[in-house]
């Protein structure tokens, strides 16, 4: 086993704000399958599929780094849980739920140390609000292809940054990381960081 990091993801976002704060790493996409079951909380949620991710990866017989990362991301809506529109309809029936109110986007993430068989979980949430957004505006944003591989139909780092009038915690967990609380687990599993 080696002294490296691999991502279990095949988000760009993740891989950018891993790369952001100078990780070296390498990124392997895991094949869960991510589906809710019944009265399980959005937190709950989040921490089972990072989980299924990360051990997808750590369990491959060619894997031979010695820490796996898998994360995953929802938007939460009047105790509605919302993941990636399947279509541009549904993406539009998700941003005039998401109009004019606030909502939370739970990340999860997963830590595994191979070498000392550990697991790290947990799952963080972010208030955003979004101003009234108008039939026009939804349909230009559904059309700019922008929200269909996004939770809740929307990305804070792109065109939707102009909804967003405010959020309350961490914003690179709406991207999908929360980087303050993933690298503290990062730190005590013995992963080298920058700071
Ligand atoms: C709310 C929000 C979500 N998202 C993205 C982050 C995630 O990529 C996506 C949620 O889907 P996820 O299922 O969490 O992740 P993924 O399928 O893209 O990648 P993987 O499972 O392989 O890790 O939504 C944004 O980019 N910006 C936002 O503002």
């Amino acid at each position: 086993m080696d002294d490296t990091l691999v991502l279990a993801s095949a988000s760009p976002r993740r891989k950018e704000l891993l790369a952001q704060i100078g990780l070296e790493f390498s990124v392997r996409p895991s094949s869960v399958a991510e589906t809710i079951k019944p009265a399980e909380t959005p937190g709950d949620l989040v921490i089972r599929l990072s989980l299924d991710k990360a051990r997808d990866i750590a369990g491959r017989s060619d894997i031979s780094a010695r820490w796996v990362i898998g994360s995953d991301t929802v938007v939460v809506c009047d105790g509605q849980i919302l993941g990636k529109p399947a279509d541009h309809q549904e993406a539009a029936a998700m941003l005039r739920q998401l109009s004019g109110i606030s909502h939370q986007v739970v990340s999860g993430y997963a830590v595994i140390d191979r070498r000392q068989q550990i697991e790290r979980t947990e799952a963080v949430s972010t208030k955003v609000h979004f101003r009234q957004l108008t039939e026009a505006e939804i349909a230009r944003y559904v059309a700019t292809g922008e929200p269909i591989d996004k939770a809740g139909a929307y990305a804070i780092q792109g065109i939707a940054a102009c909804f967003v009038s405010g959020i309350e915690g961490s914003y690179t967990n709406v991207v999908g990381l929360p980087l303050c609380r993933l690298t503290l687990a990062l730190k005590e599993l013995g992963v080298p960081l920058v700071i």
